[in-house]
């Protein structure tokens, strides 16, 4: 046992040796599209990669008991994720984000896990707090979906791991909810702070950087002089 088994409650024993933790990942030239008018194309790609590395790191040091897989069409990230010992998988993206899923479910099932918890590589701030609130959650249901600010699924913790089809995309988390119901079984949508606020907007971004200087230091370092300074001005992140 760890040190920070201490600070498990029985409730989430259960799950411990059972979970893979997946994280998709686009190659970071196709990702935060919707950053494209607000950032160079050089910043936005040191943003995705900054924010996916804060979430390997993340788990390696809350979570150093969950196994984790990369899903991604990039060497770089997949090469990134086995620097935090992550196992990888490539998937060539050209099918979207369901299909990446639905290939890591089926690597994540013949593994031999019970469950599976989906996070994407954007959230601006992940809190241990909420991931043992999911845990928790899970004993008693199936699916358990953390809801984005959106109304996206930040968060989607299935047991079994194929309990319901993915459907991310608009609204996505009251298409899961649907298909858990469609397949009578318990359901949990959970509204936590931190895991509905993932960076889609230049305003998201904004609002993380002033909050948590530090999580984004690297990335200012290097992306500084790169930022198109009309839709995000320097003082922003003074
Ligand atoms: N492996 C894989 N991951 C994906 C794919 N599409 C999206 N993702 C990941 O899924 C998570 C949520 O993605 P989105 O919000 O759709 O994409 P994004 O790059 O963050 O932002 P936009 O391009 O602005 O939509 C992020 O971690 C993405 O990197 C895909 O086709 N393949
Ligand atoms: O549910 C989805 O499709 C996204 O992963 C989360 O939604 P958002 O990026 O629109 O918040």
């Amino acid at each position: 046992m760890t040190h920070h088994s201490a600070m498990y409650s029985p409730s989430i024993y259960h799950l411990i040796d059972k979970l893979c933790v997946v994280i998709p990942m686009k190659s970071p030239k196709r990702s935060k599209q919707r950053l494209v008018g607000s950032l160079s194309d050089s910043a936005r790609e040191k943003l995705s990669l900054t924010l996916f590395e804060n979430t390997l790191a993340f788990f390696q040091r809350h979570f150093p008991m969950l196994d984790v897989l990369v899903v991604s069409e990039s060497l770089e990230v997949l090469s990134l994720a086995q620097s935090y010992e992550a196992n990888t998988l490539f998937d060539d993206g050209e099918k979207g984000l369901n299909s990446a899923l639905d290939f890591a479910c089926d690597w994540v099932k013949q593994s031999g896990y019970d469950s599976q918890l989906i996070v994407p590589s954007d959230i601006a701030a992940l809190d241990p707090e909420e991931i043992l609130t999911l845990m928790k959650a899970a004993h008693d249901a199936s699916v358990v979906i953390a809801v984005a600010k959106d109304g996206g699924t930040n968060a989607l913790l299935t047991s079994p791991p194929d309990a319901i089809q993915f459907e991310y995309g608009c609204d996505s988390a009251s298409a899961h909810k649907a298909n858990a119901t469609n397949n009578r079984l318990a359901c949990r949508s959970l509204h936590l702070a931190n895991l509905a606020l993932d960076i889609d907007h230049s305003e998201d971004l904004q609002v993380a950087v002033i909050r948590q200087p530090e999580r984004f230091k690297a990335w200012r370092d290097n992306s500084a002089a790169l930022m198109k300074k009309t839709l995000i001005k320097e003082r922003h992140y003074a």
